[in-house]
């Protein structure tokens, strides 16, 4: 392997009485040095090969700083919970922490997660624990400086990695994914689109927003969000009409665009699939899997806050976050409905009934490996195989609602066959009554236009389009071809249903989630 070369410092000027030892955990003098000394004198903490040299700007680590890194690190590759969940919780239970420590610290566990099986390979050989080696290459990878902080040892097997040419690795390690993933991709892409695929998934993905067409439109918010500062640095997604990317990652939890509901944080792959299903104003709208409702805020703009849009989902957790951020939005049209299962009786009743059903189903999640690179290491040929039986299942069901003439659009951020097209195939071969769309044209027909795909399904890659890895079929229910229906009762309207208690329009809103969601 070649040395990685390190990324340019940042610099900071150095207060008088810094030593490592005195330091607070955000890199600060201490207010009690005594406390750190004691952490890095303890018997675990390696002795460094040399002092850090005081005129050095590269960012660091403290020794006992890494040693919790390391922990840390060690928890996360246990896999018992997401990687997100598990880092936050861990700064949570130190608030001493920094923003600059917390960023090192999370961006080494990051790159760590990223290229597990690289950085396993080389921790192979090596002395020290292996979490430790793990982290220090993950610290090297991000332009952390060394010094002051790798034993001798460390900085001879270092030398030592630097005579591995990388193009000797078995491609699974030079992909950094599990053999079983890299030979799904590998079938699908050939091994060089594998590679770039997966050198793709390896990368962190920008900031998307979605310009919330209820309250301003893109030219509007983007010369607002250039005159609120440099660091925005706004410009238009390619594709999606509303998107705006951002160029760092700006925090934009107190952005009066943002706690007022005018934009949110959406992939702009996320953007598209809304802009595929094509909801029109007055129309009545089935968002059946709607989690967080990161899409259905997305319909809810294109209808402008008419007709009716059902938000289904299992979860009442999910629910009740969409029904905060639906409150900002100020959309009114959205009634949201937690299902028991896909075959709810509530399902049955719209059945035959509706414009356009989203189901944005649950998936291996595998397209969105920038954001979640843990999911690599958790999902398994059995995971998978577990979700293709609820895919089936969901869009089964889901297909039932969709009236003649009807568009139903079958979505995943999963990109294995199985998830993808061999459920799209199936449901078209068992369903004659639907018809298959090309969803590029229909894209097109909006002035949205993507590169040509091989099948009318499309497919976003992170390495193409610049989005997190999407899927999505669009049929259409022809016209001649009416639902089977369960007998309807003359007394009830049936597209009518009970709100649930998350309904925003049957409860008081809830006070409005300034954390910025990821979808
Ligand atoms: C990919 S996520 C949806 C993300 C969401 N559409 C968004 O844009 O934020 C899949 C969702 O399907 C839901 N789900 C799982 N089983 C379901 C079922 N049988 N019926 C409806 N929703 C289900 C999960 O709770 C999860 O929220």
């Amino acid at each position: 392997m070649a040395p990685t070369p390190l990324r340019p410092s940042s610099p900071k000027p150095r207060p008088k009485n810094d030593k490592p030892g005195n330091r607070r955990h955000d890199g600060a003098p201490s207010r009690n040095p005594g406390q750190n000394r004691r952490a890095e004198q303890r018997n675990d903490v390696p002795r460094p090969a040399r002092e850090r040299d005081p005129d050095d700007k590269s960012p660091f680590l403290s020794p006992g700083l890494a040693i919790d890194a390391e922990r840390l690190l060690e928890e996360v590759l246990r896999f018992d919970g997401a990687a997100d969940v598990t880092v936050s919780r861990h700064f949570r239970d130190r608030p001493a922490y920094g923003h600059r420590v917390r960023g090192l610290i999370a961006e080494a566990i990051y790159t760590a997660l990223r290229r597990r099986a690289e950085f396993s390979h080389y921790a192979a050989s090596g002395v020290g624990r292996f979490e430790r080696r793990l982290l220090l290459l993950a610290l090297r990878e991000n332009g952390v400086s060394l010094d002051g902080l790798a034993t001798e040892g460390e900085l001879a097997w270092f030398k030592h990695l630097a005579t591995i040419p990388r193009d000797t690795l078995p491609a699974p390690v030079r992909a950094n994914l599990p053999d079983w993933l890299y030979e799904r991709l590998a079938a699908r892409f050939g091994e060089a689109g594998a590679l770039e695929l997966a050198a793709a998934l390896d990368t962190a993905a920008p900031l998307d927003l979605r310009v919330n067409r209820l309250e301003s439109d893109r030219d509007t918010v983007m010369a607002q969000l250039a005159k609120a500062g440099p660091q925005y640095a706004p410009r238009p997604t390619p594709f999606a009409p509303d998107g705006i990317r951002l160029a760092g990652k700006p925090d934009l939890a107190r952005l009066p665009l943002f706690e007022y509901g005018v934009i949110e944080v959406q992939d702009e792959g996320s953007q598209l699939l809304a802009q595929l299903l094509a909801p029109r104003r007055g129309e009545m709208v089935v968002d059946f899997c709607a989690g967080a409702g990161g899409k259905t805020l997305a319909l809810g703009a294109l209808m402008r806050g008419t007709g009716r849009l059902y938000a289904f989902d299992v979860s009442d957790k999910r629910l009740a976050k969409a029904k905060q951020r639906i409150a900002k939005s100020k959309l009114q049209n959205v009634q949201l409905v937690t299902l028991a299962n896909e075959n709810d009786l509530r399902v049955k009743r719209l059945a035959g009934k509706i414009d356009r059903v989203l189901v944005d189903a649950p998936c291996s999640g595998l397209g969105t490996l920038r954001r979640n690179p843990d999911l690599k290491w958790r999902q398994s040929p059995e995971s998978v195989a577990e979700m293709n039986e609820k895919q089936r299942s969901i869009l089964a069901s889901a297909a039932r609602l969709v009236k003649p003439g009807g568009r139903l659009v079958y979505a995943t951020c999963s990109l294995l066959t199985e998830e993808n097209e061999a459920i799209a195939d199936a449901f078209l071969a068992a369903h004659p009554e639907f018809e298959r769309l090309d969803a590029y044209e229909l894209l097109r027909a909006q002035r949205i236009e993507l590169p040509a795909g091989a099948s009318p399904y499309l497919q976003l890659l992170p390495q193409v389009h610049g989005t997190d890895g999407f899927f999505a079929a669009a049929f259409e229910r022809k016209a001649d071809a009416a639902p089977k229906k369960p007998a309807a009762r003359a007394d009830v309207d049936d597209t009518a249903i009970a709100p649930d208690a998350a309904d925003p329009a049957s409860t008081p809103a809830a006070p409005a989630d300034d954390t910025p969601a990821a979808d």
